[in-house]
């Protein structure tokens, strides 16, 4: 594995002032029992911008991002502090609200992971047991969901068809309609096309560059392309850091160190 030095580090400071920042951690340390995964990471995320979270497997962009709506709540041992900034509050305090504060900060995850249900039920699910009755309401959202994630006019004629006889990249785009029915500010979404076929995966980032108009995206992704393709920006992590924070087309044409130049040319390993 190639040395880096921990000193050397480009994060550009977009909490400047100039843009509104939508979601950001200050000094962020994940550890599973003893072992530290991420070493205090600090970065913000601009409102309604493409985010792209890269870096070689193991580097702990999946604990960073899972660690943004609090997911890792869910796995015993893991330990988070440092601050997690959302509308003036730290989110990763004791006296929060985890199951409200995910209507905020939703998440797709990278297998496609529908409900055994039907295609309206899924989209649903949250907002009824939300107590939300209206057919009228259930049957917008449902419309509005499916259009924002490009899948309306594939299943309008099978909304009550069950789910999983949908293709991959249909689930996948079912589970982002699913994510946004609540209408929240922020996706999270991990590698969530990297099951998927070349066409699927295109939709996908379709959807994605469509969503950003409404929504602030955190993405990870091991394909290069890809976040070159759909991000405004991009986080490289190493080894439990970020090591360099820039506009997608800076990192990917002039890097500023050599461990995320290494990267991004595929010369790491
Ligand atoms: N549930 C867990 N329990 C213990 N250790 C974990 C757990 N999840 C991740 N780790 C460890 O944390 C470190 C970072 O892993 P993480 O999955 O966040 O990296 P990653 O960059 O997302 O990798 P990949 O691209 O392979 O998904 C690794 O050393 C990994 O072994």
């Amino acid at each position: 594995m190639q040395e880096y030095d921990k000193s050397e580090r480009y994060l550009k400071d977009l909490d400047d002032g100039k843009r509104e920042i939508a979601l950001s951690t200050d000094d962020l340390h994940v550890s599973y029992g003893t072992h530290e995964a991420i070493h205090g990471v600090s970065l913000a995320f601009e409102r309604f911008k493409i985010t792209a979270l890269i870096g070689a497997s193991g580097s702990g962009k999946s604990t960073y991002l899972r660690s943004l709506n609090r997911m890792n709540d869910n796995i015993a041992g893991t330990k988070v502090t440092g601050k997690i900034m959302y509308r003036g509050l730290d989110i990763n305090g004791n006296n929060i609200d985890v199951y409200e504060m995910r209507k905020h900060i939703g998440m797709v995850f990278q297998q496609p992971n529908p409900f055994a249900k039907s295609i309206y039920e899924n989209i649903t699910f949250a907002l009824k047991r939300h107590g939300e009755k209206r057919k009228d309401v259930l049957d917008e959202t449902v419309e509005r969901t499916l259009k924002q994630a490009g899948l309306w006019k594939q299943v309008k004629d099978d909304l009550h068809q069950s789910a999983l006889a949908l293709s991959g990249g249909q689930q996948q785009r079912l589970c982002i309609a699913r994510a946004i029915a609540m209408k929240p500010d922020i996706l999270l979404l991990d590698e969530p096309a990297s099951v998927l076929d070349p066409v699927s995966t295109a939709t996908v980032e379709d959807t994605l560059m469509e969503l950003k108009k409404d929504y602030t995206i955190v993405i990870v992704t091991h394909n290069m392309q890809q976040a070159g393709r759909i991000s405004d920006y991009t986080a490289f992590f190493h080894l439990g850091d970020a090591l360099e924070y820039d506009e997608t087309r800076k990192i990917f044409t002039r890097p500023k160190i050599k461990a995320t130049e290494d990267y991004v040319s595929g010369h790491f390993g």
